[in-house]
């Protein structure tokens, strides 16, 4: 069974289809992409998986469950998603859990064990400015966890960063998802990025656009250290330009 699944979604905006039925899942565990050209859709599918906006036509499930036009369910991270700075890393990673009328002192308790395993000890009585934009991003992540931690929705969650954050971080967030078992569906525009941290890639491309190609990373390849300068790198990254 899949952890999360979309099956035949359909939106129009204005009387024209920008979503044809779009067939993706994602398994407990996996990291997979949505990769597509600028103004594809991509964006309006989350907000579809959040529950934000509602299908013409469709479904999305959650463990066979039907959360189609539901939110609450799914933890959902826009880029421009910035932490509050009047409030402590503390105070910003429980937002989520006061705004589902959780008390302040047992959010702060629940959110507590969670600051070690997100790189994030002693940060929890600092603001925003005085972290760097790595750990900052690893707060708003954290963030987004403590809404719901079955499915992370990012949409560029890692766009804002400088090359060399932006590196640390992936292999932080890989090795982060092993550990607490995450799920994640990620939106990117870097086709790197996505070879790099993905188990599966899916192509959304076409007018109306639906999911035209599905591409899996070899996990062995994955693991190797050089994997980015390597020949196999370089074949998914022409397969997939040239399907974008
Ligand atoms: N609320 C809306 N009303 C009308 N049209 C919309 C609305 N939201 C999005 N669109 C249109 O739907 C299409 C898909 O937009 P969407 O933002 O989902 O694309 P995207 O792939 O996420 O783009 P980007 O990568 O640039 O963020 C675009 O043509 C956009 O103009």
């Amino acid at each position: 069974m899949a952890l999360l699944q979309t099956q035949h979604i359909t939106k129009n905006y204005d009387n024209r289809e920008v979503l044809s039925d779009v067939n993706i899942h994602l398994n407990q565990g996996e990291l997979v992409s949505i990769l597509g050209i600028s103004g594809i859709g991509k964006s309006t599918l989350f907000n579809i998986i959040a529950g934000l906006e509602a299908p013409e036509a469709g479904q999305v499930l959650l463990k066979d469950h039907e959360i189609t036009n539901t939110t609450g369910h799914i933890s959902y991270m826009l880029q421009k998603d910035l932490l509050l700075p009047y409030r402590t890393i503390m105070g910003n990673v429980i937002l989520p859990a006061l705004m589902q009328n959780i008390p302040k002192k047992e959010a702060e308790t629940k959110a507590a064990p969670f600051f070690k395993i997100f790189g994030l000890e002693n940060t929890e009585n600092l603001y925003p400015q005085t972290l760097s934009g790595g750990m900052r991003q690893r707060a708003a992540l954290l963030r987004t966890y403590m809404f719901s931690k079955e499915v992370s929705l990012l949409d560029e969650p890692f766009s804002a960063l400088d090359e060399i954050t932006k590196r640390q971080v992936h292999s932080w967030y890989l090795q982060l998802m092993q550990k607490i078992d995450l799920s994640t569906l990620l939106i990117t525009h870097d086709v790197d990025e996505a070879i790099l941290l993905s188990d599966r890639i899916y192509i959304l491309s076409g007018t109306p656009a639906s999911i035209t190609q599905e591409i899996t990373i070899d996990p062995n390849l994955k693991k190797q250290p050089d994997f980015e300068l390597s020949t196999d790198f370089l074949v998914y990254k022409r397969k997939i330009l040239n399907l974008l």
